[in-house]
C-alpha cells in the first residue's frame, strides 16, 4: 500500500457517535477527504448480530462511493464475508499468519507498541503498522501506556519504507507534532466523531 493512503485514517463505530447518525458522520468525513476507514464496532453500546453486519455493509457502501479503502477491525470472518479491502489486528487478536491465509492479498494492518513489535509485524507481512497510543486516549478502555512521539521517530528511522500510522489521543492541535516525526499519517476516532466541523478538522489533521 502507498504511504499517502494512511494520511488521515478514520476509525468509527456507532458507540463513538453521540447525538448524530453514525453514517452521517462517516459521509461527512469521506467528503472532507479521509484517506482510509476502519469499521470498529466494539465496546459498550456497540451493535451486535444482524444490526452489526448491516451497519458494516452500509459503511462499506459509503466508502465504495468515495473510493476509500474499507478496513474491518478484529473480525476477520466479517472482512472475508464482505470482501473488505482489509483487516486490522492487534497483538491479542487472531494470529497474523492465519489472517493472511484468510484474506489473501487484502490489506493487513497490525498494531505495534514497540520497535520489536514493528519488526515482528513486518516479518508477518503487515502492509502497514498502527503505532500507539501516542497520547492518552479515552476511546479504548484497554489501551496501553502512551508511547510518545519518540517511538514514531524510531519507527521512521528504522523502517523508512514501511507504511505506518500514529494512533491514540491525536487531536487537531497535536497532529503537526506527530507528523513532524515523518510518520505516514494519523489515525483518529474522537477528533472526527466529536468535531462540530469535520471538514476543518480533517484539513487540520492533514497538515
Ligand atoms: C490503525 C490502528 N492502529 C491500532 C489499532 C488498535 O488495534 P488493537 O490493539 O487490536 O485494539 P482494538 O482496536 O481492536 O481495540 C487500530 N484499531 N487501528
Ligand atoms: C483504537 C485505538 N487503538 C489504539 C492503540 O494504541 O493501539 S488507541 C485507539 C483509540 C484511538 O481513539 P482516539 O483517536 O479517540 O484517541
Ligand atoms: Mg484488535
Amino acid at each position: 500500500m502507498k504511504h499517502e493512503q494512511l494520511a488521515v485514517y478514520f476509525i468509527m463505530g456507532t458507540q463513538n457517535v453521540k447525538n448524530r447518525q453514525a453514517l452521517e458522520v462517516l459521509e461527512e468525513a469521506l467528503q472532507a477527504g479521509v484517506t482510509i476507514f476502519q469499521f470498529r464496532e466494539k465496546g459498550d453500546g456497540a451493535l451486535k448480530g444482524p444490526d452489526y453486519e448491516q451497519f458494516a455493509r452500509e459503511c462499506q457502501a459509503l466508502c465504495k462511493t468515495y473510493q476509500v479503502p474499507f478496513i474491518v477491525n478484529d473480525d476477520v470472518d466479517l472482512a472475508v464475508a464482505l470482501q473488505a479491502d482489509g483487516v486490522h489486528i492487534g497483538q491479542d487478536d487472531e494470529k497474523a499468519r492465519k489472517v493472511r491465509e484468510k484474506i489473501g492479498k487484502g490489506i493487513l494492518g497490525i498494531s505495534a507498541h514497540s520497535l520489536e513489535e514493528v519488526k515482528e509485524a513486518v516479518r508477518h507481512g503487515a502492509d502497514y503498522v498502527g503505532i500507539g497510543p501516542v497520547f492518552p486516549t479515552k476511546s479504548k478502555a484497554d489501551a496501553k501506556s502512551p508511547v510518545g512521539t519518540e517511538l514514531l521517530e524510531q519507527v521512521v528511522a528504522n523502517f523508512p519504507d514501511l507504511p505506518a500510522v500514529a494512533i491514540g489521543g491525536i487531536t487537531e492541535e497535536r497532529a503537526s507534532a506527530v507528523l513532524q516525526t515523518g510518520i505516514g499519517g494519523v489515525a483518529v476516532i474522537s477528533a472526527i466523531c466529536e468535531s462540530p466541523y469535520i471538514q476543518a478538522t480533517v484539513k487540520q489533521l492533514k497538515r
